[in-house]
């Protein structure tokens, strides 16, 4: 089936201005339209959707076992988003209110999720992406995302910090809209992973465990849950764990990093954006910020993926990790829920580099010989 627009429709074909509107497909609307009366969207915000939101929460019991004491743990599994990642719940939002601002173009810094999601979000709203990335450490899916969605990439010799201040020189000196998560409306996107959990679970869990990298993502989370917890659609509030990498602990730390080095590249940032709110929501909560090792990312990684047959990008892992390493503080009966913020698929070398499984190659295509390796 061909799908054509209208010549008079002026508005790109991702767009959706009215409920009524013909480009909106049956089923799951996407974010906006589910969530619209906690958004802050009137009925004239041009919708710039591609039905992200309503991702699995999906029970994990290879890592509730290791946990113990009756504890049931979940995983949000945000990597199935549009374009694999949480950014895109964001996205949604900040592209679709950038349009009704008339921007023509947007800019982000970007560890690469960010860039893969701007770029499609915003050339499915008719705008150019401009994206700036830290040279020689953006995973190969990514990059390959931002450029085929047809962002212009600039990789900077520098990490993405310095990025980040110059997108936010740029957009406040030239005509772009800032699309990192410093742009409320990102954030307010991103509160609805909070809300989905709750509407699955029935209440909010008693901890949620998430990774820390621009500190955005623990923020919308926590607005969320306050904001359900306030309309009355659960009656607690969880305790919000976020987890950096070691080498990556500004939170932990409580002082930036100048030089941050991690495995997991998406939270490879020394000084988080919203560290202010990410702080906030750490006390409001009695949770708190702990470092993992990239050991012990890898190893969740791997668990996740061998056990649960979940494939996600080695930052997402940091929750399983930071589970792991406190499951002592976990009271008995908890509920938790992990958030895993990306799709594994983005990082073809980290998962090829850092597999358990046997590879063999070079073999004879003889059924003889190949039962005798396996074997049979
Ligand atoms: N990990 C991020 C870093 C930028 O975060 P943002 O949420 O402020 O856009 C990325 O994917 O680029």
């Amino acid at each position: 089936m061909t799908l054509s627009f209208s010549p008079a429709d002026s508005d790109s074909p991702g767009t959706v201005r009215t409920q009524a509107n013909s480009n909106v497909a049956a089923g799951w609307p996407g974010l906006i339209e589910t969530y619209r009366s906690y958004l802050p969207v009137s009925e004239s915000t041009p919708v710039v959707t591609l039905q992200e939101g309503n991702t699995p929460l999906i029970p994990v019991p290879s890592i509730a076992e290791i946990v113990g004491k009756g504890v049931r743990v979940f995983v949000k599994y945000d990597g199935l988003n549009p374009t694999g990642s949480f950014k895109d719940r964001g996205m949604t939002m900040a592209i679709s209110k950038a349009k009704e601002e008339g921007a023509r173009a947007v800019i982000c810094a970007s560890t690469g999720n960010t860039s893969a999601s701007a770029a499609a979000y915003a050339r499915r709203g008719g705008m150019r992406a401009f994206v700036l990335i830290p040279d020689g450490y953006v995973a190969l899916g990514k990059l390959a995302q931002a450029l085929l969605y047809g962002a212009e990439v600039l990789a900077i010799k520098g990490n993405f910090d310095r990025a980040l201040e110059i997108v936010r020189e740029m957009a406040e000196r030239y005509p772009v809209t800032l699309v990192n998560s410093v742009n409320p409306y990102r954030l307010e996107g991103q509160k609805t992973g909070a809300f989905e959990v709750v509407d699955v679970l029935g209440n909010a869990p008693d901890w949620l465990c998430i990774p820390v990298g621009n500190a955005g993502n623990i923020s919308a989370y926590w607005m969320g849950f306050c904001q359900y917890h306030q309309a009355g659609k659960c009656d607690r509030l969880p305790r919000m764990m976020g987890f950096q990498a070691a080498g990556a602990a500004p939170l932990v730390n409580g002082a930036p990093v100048t030089h941050p080095e991690t495995i997991a590249t998406a939270i490879r940032i020394g000084n988080p954006a919203s560290w202010d709110k990410a702080t906030a929501a750490a006390q409001a909560s009695q949770g708190g910020f702990k470092a993992v090792t990239d050991d012990e990312i890898l190893d969740a990684y791997r668990l996740l993926a061998s056990r649960e047959g979940i494939f996600c990008e080695p930052a997402s892992a940091a929750s399983v990790a930071g589970l792991l390493q406190v499951k002592d503080q976990v009271p008995a009966g908890a509920t938790v829920v992990c958030v895993l913020t990306g799709n594994g698929l983005k990082d073809p070398d980290t998962a090829i580099k850092h597999s358990d499984s046997q590879f063999t190659q070079g073999i004879e295509p003889d059924p003889a010989e190949i039962a005798k390796i396996i074997g049979f």
